[in-house]
């Protein structure tokens, strides 16, 4: 049997593969991805002819036609993304094809290299590659396994088509329903290990697409555990009536909320939350820019973001607050924006001593190319010490480039941090990519959540820190790199190390200098911060800011609140409470976001007057007297909250409570 393009020690396994269960009948052992076996057993069981020679005709124009109006509003999302995805793999010997449910071609885009060879196996539009009739192949496949499907040379069913490497992703609708079929097509002696990567990333880029047009008249609700993914394609997406009636949601709600795909029932929104739809509302108007906290039924707390529909609203809110989303949003820059471009190590100096101390020590090794790790909870400000650092040293007039590590798909760290050249890899575009460190060449390179690279990275990171030198993906030429090092994290590297996450070796090389960033609730300079922060948002609304002042009773409670989310969550505070005002000048408690008090678990809200309640303690209270029981929980939680490094879902686990539970905890005790 003449198989064609086989190479290396997986060809031969193939080949085996076949011999075993074209020529003997029997079921290969090894070689074959599940999908593959499970497909030949379908198409063998169907009596389709592996070495058939004949190409079945495509559709007429009608039927593509007719096909492709069926699947309109597939096609008119798709067009955009098809063409980005061909950009990235142009001149790589690749098709990027749209299929519709029945694995019928509505649209393809290829390079005329290859163009030729694809349509003598007709990869043209109104070709079907439905299973049954072309045997394995990734479109047809993934549209009967519904998942992505690899088929690689061989491993198609039909011996003609051995010389094709296809990735095949289905594409969901809003509903949940099959809409149909992306996938990237080449030869397969061109193949490329992140293509079925890039055709995932772009079919969750689809299906967002298709979900927000299908529910742009409605509300949508974006939600995720971690804040930093609100807005990212791993969110999840509610779509919800103004009646609190869930219309849709895209698999991650689904799966955050154990809903099936086609929910027959809509349930409420109050029964998979522990709110309802107008608290929501009403709490997302006076939040401003601030992510919600929402607590599912399920247990679990996630961070939020309402996205209103366009034009008047009718819904009726529980209060009025909920009418300011549909106020114009300012667009003056705000506190903190433009990410410290000249913010330097001096203007952070506002008066605690354990953070001078921190700028001492990062000051003393500054121009010395000596790494420095910034250690700190979340919202501390590290990357605008990191950026602060930059600004202040030798480098200050060459570029700060910041990477999270945490944020970015693990697949995309290499890329993203090495760059690659032309033609790399499938998704390569043809021009290549520079890395961001060689885009940190003469300046800053910050690392944040330096813990959470992969540990393959890790060793690549190490070889550049310790040769100075960097190669792209797909070359072998070494570029000098002069750059210095900054990393941030917020848990104890020492302890990744010890769990085998982190390498010891890279460890020595980033923390040659480690400067601790203290949480807010410890700063003694919370008075200057908070003038600082009130400023620049005041600065932001324009001449009417100019008047804005705090009052004695919020400062007194900014003083002593226990702040989980630090600065970050001061500065928003601060900035909803001058949203808030109305012709007033004062910051009053009126003005401060219901989170900071509380809401109980049913909903209900809590001590909610024009009065300030009591607000959290800042520190336990120590003394020889004896101490009530709140005090000894504080003290415990804030032991707890310091030996996890403010990581609060860490915290909640060692304190068994929910991460809610402690989350009031720290924003309530007395
Ligand atoms: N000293 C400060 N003055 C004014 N704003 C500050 C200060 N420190 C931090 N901020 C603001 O607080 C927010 C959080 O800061 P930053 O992103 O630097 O924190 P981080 O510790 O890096 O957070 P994460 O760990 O979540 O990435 C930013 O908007 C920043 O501008």
């Amino acid at each position: 049997m003449v198989l064609p393009q086989l190479r290396d020690r997986r060809d031969n396994t193939l080949v085996d593969a076949r011999r075993f269960f074209f020529e003997h009948g029997e079921l290969p052992q090894a070689g074959l991805t599940p999908p593959v076996l499970r497909s030949w057993q379908r198409c063998r069981s169907s009596g389709l002819d592996h070495l058939d020679k004949h190409s079945p005709d495509p559709e007429g124009r009608a039927g593509l036609s007719e096909a492709r109006e069926r699947s309109a509003r597939l096609l008119e999302h798709a067009g955009g993304i098809m063409e980005h995805v061909f950009e990235q793999i142009r001149a790589s010997g690749s098709m990027v094809i749209l299929a519709d449910i029945h694995g019928m071609i509505l649209h393809s885009l290829g390079d005329a290299d290859f163009l030729g060879r694809a349509q003598r196996v007709a990869l043209q539009p109104g070709a079907s590659w439905d299973e049954a009739e072309r045997g394995t192949n990734a479109i047809g496949t993934a549209i009967i396994e519904l998942a992505p499907v690899e088929v690689m040379g061989a491993e198609h069913y039909l011996e003609r088509n051995g010389f094709l490497t296809c990735s095949a992703s289905p594409v969901f609708d809003a509903r949940g329903r099959l809409a149909g079929v992306l996938d990237i097509s080449g030869d397969y002696r061109s193949q490329q290990r992140h293509t079925l990567g890039l055709v995932r990333l772009s079919v969750e880029l689809l299906e967002k697409r298709l979900f927000e047009a299908e529910f742009a008249k409605e509300i949508q609700i974006a939600f995720h555990s971690r804040p930093e993914y609100v807005g990212s394609l791993q969110e999840g997406v509610l779509a919800v009536g103004e009646d609190g009636r869930l219309l849709g949601a895209n698999p991650v709600a689904r799966e955050a909320l154990g809903l099936c795909a086609g929910f027959v029932q809509a349930p409420v929104f109050n029964t998979l939350f522990r709110l309802g739809l107008g608290q929501v509302l009403d709490r997302a108007a006076s939040a401003g820019d601030a992510l919600l906290m929402l607590e599912m039924r399920r247990g679990d707390t996630v961070y939020a973001r309402v996205r209103a529909p366009r034009g008047p609203r009718t819904a009726v809110p529980a209060t009025g607050l909920a009418d300011r989303a549909a106020e114009p949003r300012r667009t003056a820059p705000k506190a903190g924006e433009g990410r410290g471009n000249d913010i330097t190590l001096d203007c952070l100096a506002t008066g605690d001593e354990r953070l001078q101390l921190a700028l001492d020590r990062a000051r003393r090794v500054q121009g010395k190319d000596i790494p420095l790790l910034i250690q700190g909870e979340s919202g501390v400000g590290k990357e605008l010490f990191a950026r602060a650092f930059h600004n202040s040293g030798t480098r200050r007039d060459g570029p700060f480039v910041a990477l999270n590590c945490a944020a970015i798909p693990e697949n995309l760290i290499e890329s993203e941090l090495f760059g690659y050249v032309g033609g790399a890899f499938t998704g390569a575009r043809r021009e290549g990519a520079v890395g961001k460190i060689q885009q940190a060449h003469g300046g800053t390179l910050f690392l944040d959540e330096i813990g959470d690279m992969p540990l393959g990275m890790q060793a690549r990171l190490l070889r550049v820190l310790q040769e100075r030198c960097v190669s792209p993906i797909g070359s072998l030429k070494t570029t000098p790199v002069d750059l210095s090092l900054v990393c941030a994290t917020h848990r104890m590297l020492r302890d990744a190390v010890k769990q085998g996450l982190f390498r010891e070796d890279l460890y020595y090389r980033v923390n040659s200098l480690t400067v601790t960033l203290p949480p807010l609730r410890e700063r003694t300079d919370i008075r200057s911060i908070v003038t600082k922060i009130l400023a620049a948002e005041a600065e932001a609304i324009g001449a009417r800011g100019a008047a804005i002042t705090i009052s004695g009773e919020v400062m007194n409670f900014f003083e002593r609140y226990a702040w989980p989310g630090n600065v970050r969550q001061l500065q928003n505070v601060i900035r909803v409470a001058v949203a808030l005002l109305d012709d007033e000048c004062e910051i009053q408690p009126v003005h401060l976001p219901e989170e900071l008090f509380g809401i109980d678990a049913d909903g209900e809200h809590e001590e909610r007057s024009g009065q300030a309640a009591e607000p959290p303690p800042r520190a336990a209270v120590g003394g020889n007297v004896a101490r009530s029981l709140d005090e000894i929980e504080l003290e415990a939680v804030a032991t707890v909250m310091r030996e996890v490094g403010g990581n609060v879902s860490a915290a909640a686990r060692r304190l068994g409570v929910s991460r809610n539970t402690l989350y009031r905890k720290l924003g309530r005790m007395t």
